[in-house]
Parts: C-alpha cells; structure tokens; sequence
C-alpha cells in the first residue's frame, strides 16, 4: 500500500514542476517497481511465518519432551503403579486441561472432560481418525476396524455387528450357559483358593471362541491363535447375493480384533465385580436376593433366557457402578486430518489426540462420594447428563460388543453367587494398569461352594 501512496504524490508534483520533476518521476516510478517486485516476492513468506509464529503460540502449553521417548515412560510407568490419575492430575495442574506431549513417538494433545468426549465421539473421518499406536497396529494388523475410517469402517462394522445384535444374542444365551456353567465345575470347586483374572480370561476367551467362531472345546480352539488357520464362521460371511463383505485380511485382522477386544475388557469387568461384591457385603446381599429368585423359577439344569436377563437390573446396576470405578478401557487415541481448533488451541494436522474418556466417571462435580461404590447411582440413567458415563464409548465407534459383554456378565454372575460365596486373599488391595487394570495377582479368592450346580 505504502509504495502506491508515495507514486500518486511524485505524479502530482510532476504535473506542476516541468520536465524535472518528470525526470524525477521515472527515478521514483522505478525504484517503486522494484520495491513493489521485492514485496510481491516477499509477501507470502512473511504471511507463512506470520502464520507459522501465531500457530505456534496456539498449540496447547507443555512439552515434547525427549524425542521418541517424549513422556511415554513416564506414563506407562505411572499406570503400573496404578497413579495413571495423579500423573494425568500433575498435568492438569502444570498446563491446564489442555496440554501437549509426546506419547509412543507422536506429538500428543491430552483432552479430557464432557466436552472432549463429546467432540471425540461426535467427529467425523473429515477431522479426527482413528490410528492405533504403532505397537498396537503390529499385533491387530492394519485393517481391523480401528484402524478403518469412513466407508470402510462402515461396511466392515456392520458385516461384524449383526452378529452381536441382540436378535443374534437372543440366540447365544443358552450357549453361554452351559459355557459359564462347564467353566464352573471344572474350576470353581471344592474349598479351594483359586486365581479370579486367569480363570475369567479362560472363561470370555472360551465364550468368543465358541459362539462367534464356532469353535467348540478340545485342540481347534487352539487354532484361533494362529488366524491364518482359522477356519471360523467369520470366514463364510457372504453378502444377499453370496458376495465377499471383507476381503481375507479384513476378516482375519477383525478376528484379532474381537478375540482381544472381547474377553481382555469382559474378563476384567467380572474379576472387579467378584472383587467389589466381596468387599461390599450389603450389595452382594441385594445382587443375590435378584438371581434367587430368578433361579427358583427354574428346574434343575435349566439354562436361563433373554427374559430372565431382563430382570437382572440390579446386577447390571452393579456392573454399570464398577465400570465407573474401574474401567477397562480408560481412553483412547485419535488422529488429526487437518489443523483443527479445541478449546481455544490449534491442534496442527498429523498429530495425535489422547483422551482420557473415563476421566468423569472420577469428577465430583459429576458423581457424588466418588469412592463409595454405589450401584444406586444408575437407578434412573436417564438422568445422568450425556458424555459422562462412558464405558462404551460412544458415536460410530461405540462399541459393538456392549451387549455380548452385558450377557455373559450377567449370566456369570448368576452363577457365581447362586452356587458359591468366596472370600479376598490379597495381602494388599492393588491393581496396576496394563492398559487394562489388573488386580494383584490375578485376585486370589478363596471359594466355598453354596449349592451344586
Ligand atoms: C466390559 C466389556 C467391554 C468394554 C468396557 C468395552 C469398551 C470398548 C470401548 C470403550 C470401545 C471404543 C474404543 C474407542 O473409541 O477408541 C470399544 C470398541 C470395540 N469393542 Fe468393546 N468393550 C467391551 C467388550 C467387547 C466385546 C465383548 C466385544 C466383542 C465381542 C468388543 C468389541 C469391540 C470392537 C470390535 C470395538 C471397535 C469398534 C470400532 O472401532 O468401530 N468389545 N470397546
């Protein structure tokens, strides 16, 4: 603008001053070309390091930390000594609920909170993707579902849900019976103390492998650790006109997927029920008054229904109240596509976003008395306002497997306190996080037999 100014008054003065001042003019009128070309050329560069400066004074406070490393250490160590929270508190405390940091060889930003839940679960694949750390893509394979966005995601999503969806569950529950109730007799027997993670892992796994691949006990189990021999019912899922929904390696990450994804978090909501059941007399009381009466209904041998599972609210309430306290998936990771804005921060393109979703099931300002365990708080769970309760997840990613987790809980708990009552034997109440918690080891109890089976 400057350089235009000062030609229109050098014209002017031409005007009335004669050829000298005309002379003059062409000396101005050049040397304004120059500086116009030299502006034009440096126009773009100043406006990328104006935006590069504002950027960077955008980007959430905190530190990278040490290149790679950054503060991966420091958080997988803190999740082993079960201090995840405090560490994450120290943040919050340092830079705010929004901070930068370097997790698994990423830049990070940490959000957490009603807000961050909802902006996580409400975004599409044109903001925010799904992109599991390195670690965690080598053992699932690059196209299970979380890795998978958009279309892709859709498609294979809904080839894999229509078997968890209740009409298809309906169908597994006498099948989970008699799994829960094999699994009971071989190992929960006699006075004896016995180890509650391992066996419930043994339990989801054998459940999985059972109903979504059709593997039944004995030595073909065993293949479904080894995926490229999997010969499960994944493998024949065919379309109306018998045409191939997911190609070989879809089907085969997915397999990976749902085995990890389906007994690692069930078995641990479980083994924390049987924990919080032990040390809260009252609440084991009540869940046993529920399953009794469900159980005298039945002939000996008879295996429960959908409509018995109805009627286990109680339980469910339990179950809901540990997942609270104790969730086994306490956050995730995501992706940015582009530069995006968050409370305030520029989140550049490529980074990764941690979120800490389970962080409000531990805010006050949410949940009364945070650490008293209290089913009764779910009585009514349409009035807890959205995005605070989120063991699921939530939006397109919400998990699928919510209601195959719901059956086999309850219809092992059903059989847990029908026929046996157990005592603690831990010589300390700890749990550490691997991500998922898991208590001292594998939470010995001792059991004493109620009624046969
Ligand atoms: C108590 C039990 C369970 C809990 C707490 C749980 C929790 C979760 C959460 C929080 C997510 C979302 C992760 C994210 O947004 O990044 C998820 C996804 C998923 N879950 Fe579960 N889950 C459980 C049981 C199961 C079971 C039994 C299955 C399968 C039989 C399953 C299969 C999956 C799959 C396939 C996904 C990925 C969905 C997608 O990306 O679209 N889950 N689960």
């Amino acid at each position: 603008m400057f350089w235009y100014v000062k030609m229109e008054l050098v014209l002017v003065s031409g005007y009335h001053n004669g050829a000298k001042a005309l002379s003059s003019l062409y000396l101005s009128t050049s040397i304004m070309n120059t500086i116009v070309a030299i502006s034009l050329f440096l126009l773009p560069v100043f406006c990328l390091l104006a935006r590069r400066i504002r950027s960077s004074k955008r980007v959430p406070p905190g530190s990278l930390g040490f290149p790679v490393i950054g503060q991966s250490l420091g958080l997988l160590r803190a999740m082993k000594a079960n201090t995840a929270e405090k560490w994450l508190d120290e943040r919050v405390q340092k830079y705010g609920p929004i901070s930068k940091l370097s997790l698994f060889g990423k830049p990070t930003v940490f959000i957490y909170g009603q807000a961050a839940n909802k902006f996580l679960f409400t975004s599409d694949g044109s903001v925010l993707t799904s992109k599991q750390p390195q670690s965690l893509k080598m053992i699932l394979g690059d196209r299970c579902l979380l890795e998978m966005n958009d279309e892709d995601h859709k498609r294979v999503r809904d080839t894999l849900v229509s078997f968890l969806k209740p009409d298809s569950l309906k169908r597994y529950v006498g099948k989970m019976d008699e799994e829960v109730r094999i699994h009971l007799e071989t190992y929960w027997k006699d006075e004896q103390i016995i180890k509650v993670l391992p066996l419930m892992k043994t339990l989801t796994f054998d459940i999985i492998c059972s109903l979504l691949f059709g593997l039944e006990r004995g030595a073909r189990r065993d293949q479904m650790l080894h995926p490229t021999r999997t010969s499960s019912s994944l493998l024949s899922i065919r379309g109306e006109n018998k045409q191939e929904l997911m190609s070989e390696n879809e089907i085969i990450h997915n397999v990976m997927l749902i085995m990890v994804a389906g007994y690692a978090t069930s078995s641990i909501l479980i083994t924390f029920m049987v924990r919080l059941l032990a040390k809260n007399p009252n609440i084991h009381a009540a869940v046993l008054e529920e399953q009794e009466e469900i159980a005298q209904n039945k002939s000996p041998g008879e295996s429960l229904t959908w409509e018995d599972l109805g009627n286990m609210k109680y339980t469910w309430r339990v179950a809901m109240e540990t997942m609270r306290m104790f969730p086994p998936i306490f956050g995730g990771f995501r992706q940015t596509v582009k530069d995006i804005e968050y409370g305030g921060y520029l989140i550049p393109k490529g980074w990764q976003i941690f979120l800490v979703t389970a962080k409000t099931h531990m805010d006050s300002s949410i949940f009364q008395e945070l650490e008293k365990f209290d089913p009764a708080r779910f009585e009514n769970t349409a009035s807890l306002p959205p995005y605070n309760f989120v063991p699921f997840g939530g939006g397109a990613r919400i998990c699928p497997g919510y209601e195959f987790a719901k059956v086999e809980t309850l219809v092992t708990i059903h059989y847990l306190v029908t026929h046996i009552t157990w005592k603690l034997c831990c010589t300390d109440d700890f749990f550490s996080r691997d991500p998922t918690p898991v208590p001292t080891q594998g939470l010995p109890i001792q059991i004493i037999p109620r009624k046969p089976l």
